[in-house]
Order: C-alpha cells, then sequence, then structure tokens
C-alpha cells in the first residue's frame, strides 16, 4: 500500500481549559484532496498551524514524507516542501505581480545572500515566476503593481508564489473565501489539476467546492474529528447531519 505524503497522529492543542484541537489524527496520501470541515470555531485553523509548525502541539506527531517534523519550526517544514498557503497575506503590495513569484521562487532556492543581486534579471528565476503566473492565468498582470489587483486576483497570486516553492503538499485554508462564484468556479477547476503535482488538504467552507473537490473529508467538531470518507458517505453519516450540515440538509 501507498504511504501517506503527511500523517498526522494524536495531535492535541489547549488553550486554557479549551481543547482546540483533540487527538486529532488523518492522513493526506498522494495525488489526494483531502477536505478539513466543521463548524466555526471547531479548531481546523489551528489543526493547520499545528502542521505547518507555527503553534506547538500539546502532543502527537506530525509525520511529513516518513520524516517525524514534529520538533521543527515554519522554516524547516516549509523547505522540505510543506507549503503552506492562504490566511497570511505574504505578498509585497508595492512589488509587481512578477516581483512576487520571482520572489517566492528566489525564496525557494534558500539564498537570504542572493536576495541582492538583481534577481529580475536571472533569467532562471524570471521563467520560474512567469511560469506560475501561467498556471493561475495571470500572465497579462505580470507588469500591474499588486496593491491593484483585485481581491481574487490577489488570492491567486497567492497559489502562484507557493507554486514557485514546489511544495511536496499543500496546506490551504479557506482559499475559496471571499473569491465569489465565477473565481470560486475557476479556482475549483484549478485546484482539481494541482492535486497530481501535490496533494492537498483543504480547509473550506464552501460545501460545492469541498463535494466537487474532495477524495476525502474529515469533519472537525469542538476539536475532534467524527468522521472521515467520500462526499457520499460523509452527507450520509447520521452524526455529521446532526452535528454540522443542520437541519436544512437533515430534512
Ligand atoms: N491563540 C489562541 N488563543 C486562545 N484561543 C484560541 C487561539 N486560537 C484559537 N483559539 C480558539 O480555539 C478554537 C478553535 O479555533 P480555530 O480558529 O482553530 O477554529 P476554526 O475551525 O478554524 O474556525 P473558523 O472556521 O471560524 O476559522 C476557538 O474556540 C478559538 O477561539
Amino acid at each position: 500500500m501507498t504511504d501517506p505524503l503527511l500523517k498526522l497522529s494524536h495531535l492535541n492543542k489547549s488553550f486554557g481549559a479549551l481543547k482546540a484541537t483533540d487527538d486529532v489524527s488523518l492522513t493526506l496520501m498522494p495525488g489526494e484532496i483531502h477536505a478539513l470541515i466543521g463548524p466555526n470555531g471547531a479548531g481546523k485553523s489551528t489543526l493547520i498551524k499545528q502542521i505547518a509548525g507555527g503553534l506547538r502541539s500539546d502532543s502527537g506527531t506530525v509525520e511529513f514524507a516518513g520524516r517525524d517534523v514534529t520538533a521543527l519550526g515554519t522554516v524547516p517544514r516549509a523547505r522540505a516542501g510543506l507549503g503552506r498557503t492562504f490566511q497570511i497575506s505574504s505578498l509585497a503590495m508595492e512589488y509587481t505581480v512578477l516581483q512576487n513569484t520571482v520572489l517566492g521562487a528566489l525564496g525557494h532556492d534558500g539564498g537570504v545572500m542572493r536576495f541582492f543581486r538583481p534577481v529580475m534579471k536571472d533569467r532562471r528565476l524570471v521563467d520560474r515566476g512567469m511560469a506560475a503566473l501561467e498556471r493561475v492565468g495571470l500572465t497579462d498582470q505580470a507588469a500591474k503593481r499588486t496593491a491593484d489587483l483585485s481581491h481574487g486576483q490577489r488570492r491567486l497570486l497567492e497559489v502562484a508564489v507557493a507554486l514557485t516553492l514546489e511544495p511536496k503538499v499543500f496546506l490551504m485554508d479557506e482559499p475559496m473565501a471571499g473569491l465569489g462564484a465565477s473565481g470560486s468556479k475557476r479556482l475549483t477547476g484549478f485546484l482539481d489539476a494541482l492535486r497530481v503535482q501535490a496533494p492537498i488538504l483543504l480547509v473550506e467552507h464552501d460545501m460545492d467546492a469541498v463535494f466537487a473537490l474532495a477524495d476525502r473529508i474529515s469533519v472537525l467538531v469542538y476539536g475532534r474529528v467524527i468522521a472521515t470518507g467520500t462526499a457520499d458517505e460523509i452527507k450520509r453519516d447520521p452524526t455529521v447531519r446532526e452535528a454540522y450540515l443542520g437541519a436544512e440538509d437533515a430534512a
């Protein structure tokens, strides 16, 4: 059997008396989109932070590509290929769209020292930046100031910057937020293709996108995973319907 690329075992995180995540175990398989859904405050963002390394777990382990990364911070986890996007606006607003992706590509090469070299003259980095823009459909915006992009375009640019880092896994926290119907549809199509390059752990409230994309869905309620399964299994699961999907879906 194929090994999971990401394996969470018995992760816990409390804030005072509040158990934000409670004994969470789940896996992300190669090529898979695994969606994490749950009501507000269920612990989804906390879990993403525990995986990315921004928040230290009280107990439990995070294994990535067969390696225990629990003790590592955000930067070494990102360097290892654990890519986090969204809900961290890391874009440089005064820079052009292309400069943002080129800086992303530069970050991937890991050379802070190189920062001082004329990066925009580095053909290889510029090509990588342009290739990422092309993949998200922002080529014609390359020379624009990032601050002048629409909200939806900025989100696409965040995806493009993430692509330049060539992650082995994507952790995405509500990528559809604020995109509107056509923007979400476009991003849904894009993520569908992206899973081949790197599997995606997707926190998302947009249930149309979740049901369209996810190979598996885990439902988090009060910090606990109450069910994991395919979209059909989750839709049918009585515990989920009661706890999360609500009366209108149970009707
Ligand atoms: N730094 C913190 N200090 C104290 N409590 C926190 C902290 N971060 C999160 N919490 C609490 O932990 C619980 C889980 O929050 P979290 O943001 O992980 O939920 P969520 O499922 O991502 O919610 P949403 O869907 O609204 O983004 C909430 O009750 C929240 O108030």
